[in-house]
């Protein structure tokens, strides 16, 4: 590979070594401008033979180009010249560097290993084969005190690959997820650097592939399984994970490691984690009442059953319905229906049930009955408190109501900034007025229907109060 310029007169060695300051090892600039020249034709070399090196393998970008070599200290690159007689020729190159890596060892565990890299070489398509690759690895490896089984290579071409097996009868290697190629033995040089991300000399990083889900894990090298070397893993092995911090959480167990190891996969099983309800009172900090477990879930459950529903308490009555049950289910809809008919219903029959023209109303009687035993169920979930609580003692300042019509309509009215909600069930659209509205809020009565309201038409009035947080 020729150049423009004498490189005999930079290159005084057939291989040189060339770091940041993109001068040859040695090299004695008689004056500054000479220096700054000097510079700019290595960077133009190095520029070149690693574009040449990048056709050469196929890739799309250059590793190795002069402002990469600038602007790290960690990287050197080994230059190869020939002198021709005229200009000079540059023939080869090698770029090595330390990288911090991640890396497998053969039982796949990860370490963390800060490691001398191959990162580019290449010797000029003329000069390949005939031993000067050989040379030039050579003196790198004499230059910087290493072995060749102590160094990462990064994507190594089918070439360097045959290279390596030929003069170094490097052969056995490691696995990586990554795109270096270690080799066996990489680890027994890599004692005395050994580290993990703390710095501790006896962790490091497991090789889970769910590090990323569930973050790293920490094993400690007093295991005893990993003092003996042996992979299986009839008992669990020894994980210490942090006690507090981003990794202090409890994880779930890794359902892939127990596949790979072949364990039977057990369900997951949810931690008893408090279960918060949105409480009113959160500026208050009294949201400690409606924190619980999954068991006080079912307490919660068992004293809404217990609640007087349209004036009836559930001794009165023989079938009470699943507190899941679902208002858009239809088949539930008839269940209900021929249940309420046998007279066991949950609900109270108007007297138009008896009439046989009125199975219109009757119908949805029993849509607005399972509408209304949801919201209320949905209501005690959000806002567990007693019904005898008045608006002084809630605190809360919005009112609105919801007017559920005939026609499966709601209509939802808010009246003023006070503090509660009303839902009106059965009353035709537009037609509760304001009013009519306000004369039937009464803080201190139930979330449950509203007897007196229901008495005043055929349809029924159901009105449902309810805590709300202010949603405009
Ligand atoms: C991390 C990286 O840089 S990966 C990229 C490696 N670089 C490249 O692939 C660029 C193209 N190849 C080259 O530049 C060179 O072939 C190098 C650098 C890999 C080796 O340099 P050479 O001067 O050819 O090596 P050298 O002559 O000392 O050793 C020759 C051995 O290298 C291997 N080798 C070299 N060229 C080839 C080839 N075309 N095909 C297969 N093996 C080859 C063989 O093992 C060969 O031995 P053999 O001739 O008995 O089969």
């Amino acid at each position: 590979m020729e150049f423009r310029f004498n490189i005999n007169k930079i290159f005084k060695n057939n291989i040189s070594r060339i770091g940041n300051s993109l001068l040859p090892a040695g090299f004695i600039a008689p004056d500054r401008r000479t220096a700054l020249d000097t510079t700019a034709y290595v960077a133009e070399i190095i520029n070149t033979i690693g574009q040449a090196s990048a056709a050469a393998q196929g890739l799309s970008q250059p590793v190795t180009t002069s402002d990469r070599l600038r602007n790290c200290d960690e990287q050197v690159v080994y230059l190869m010249t020939e002198d021709d007689g005229r200009n000079g020729l540059v023939v080869g190159l090698l770029k090595i560097g330390r990288k911090s890596l991640y890396v497998f060892d053969k039982f796949g565990d990860t370490k963390h290993v800060n490691a001398p890299c191959v990162l580019d070489f290449y010797i000029h398509e003329s000069r390949q084969r005939s031993g000067l690759g050989k040379i030039l690895f050579e003196y790198m490896l004499e230059f910087e005190n290493l072995l060749p089984e102590q160094m990462a290579i990064d994507r190594p071409s089918e070439k360097l690959l045959s290279f390596l097996r030929k003069h170094y009868a490097l052969t056995q290697k490691i696995p990586q997820m990554n795109n270096f190629v270690i080799y066996d033995g990489f680890f027994a040089s890599q004692e005395s650097q050994k580290s993990d991300i703390n710095g501790s000399a006896n962790m490091h990083i497991t090789a889970s592939p769910n590090s990323n889900l569930f973050g790293p894990q920490f094993i400690s090298e007093d295991n005893p399984k990993r003092r003996s070397n042996s992979r299986a893993r009839e008992e669990a092995p020894m994980v210490q994970s942090q006690a507090f911090g981003r990794y202090g959480a409890p994880r779930p167990q890794c359902s892939l490691n127990q596949i790979i190891h072949n364990k039977p996969v057990t369900a997951v099983q949810e931690p008893n984690r408090p279960i918060y309800y949105p409480s009113r009172d959160d500026h208050n900090n009294e949201h400690e009442e409606n924190v619980g477990t999954a068991s006080n879930v079912e307490e919660l459950a068992q004293d809404m059953q217990s609640l007087d529903v349209v004036g009836k308490s559930d001794d009165d009555l023989p079938n009470t319905p699943s507190p899941s049950v679902s208002p858009s289910n239809e088949n539930d809809d008839e269940e209900d229906q021929v249940d309420a008919k046998n007279g066991t219903g949950y609900y109270q029959q108007p007297e138009y049930f008896d009439d046989p023209e009125n199975s219109q109303n009757q119908q949805q009687y029993y849509r607005n009955q399972q509408n209304l035993h949801y919201q209320q169920q949905q209501q005690e979930r959000v806002s567990p408190i007693p019904n005898h609580y008045n608006k002084r003692q809630t605190g809360k300042k919005n009112v609105s109501s919801i007017i559920v019509g005939t026609d499966n309509k709601i209509e939802f009215d808010q009246i003023d900034d006070k503090g509660f909600g009303v839902v009106k069930i059965n009353r035709p659209i537009g037609a509760s007025s304001r009013s009519s509205t306000h004369e039937h809020l009464n803080d201190n009565e139930s979330i449950h229907s509203h007897e007196s309201s229901r008495t005043h038409t055929a349809d029924g009035y159901f009105d449902l109060k309810f805590f709300s947080h202010r949603l405009w």
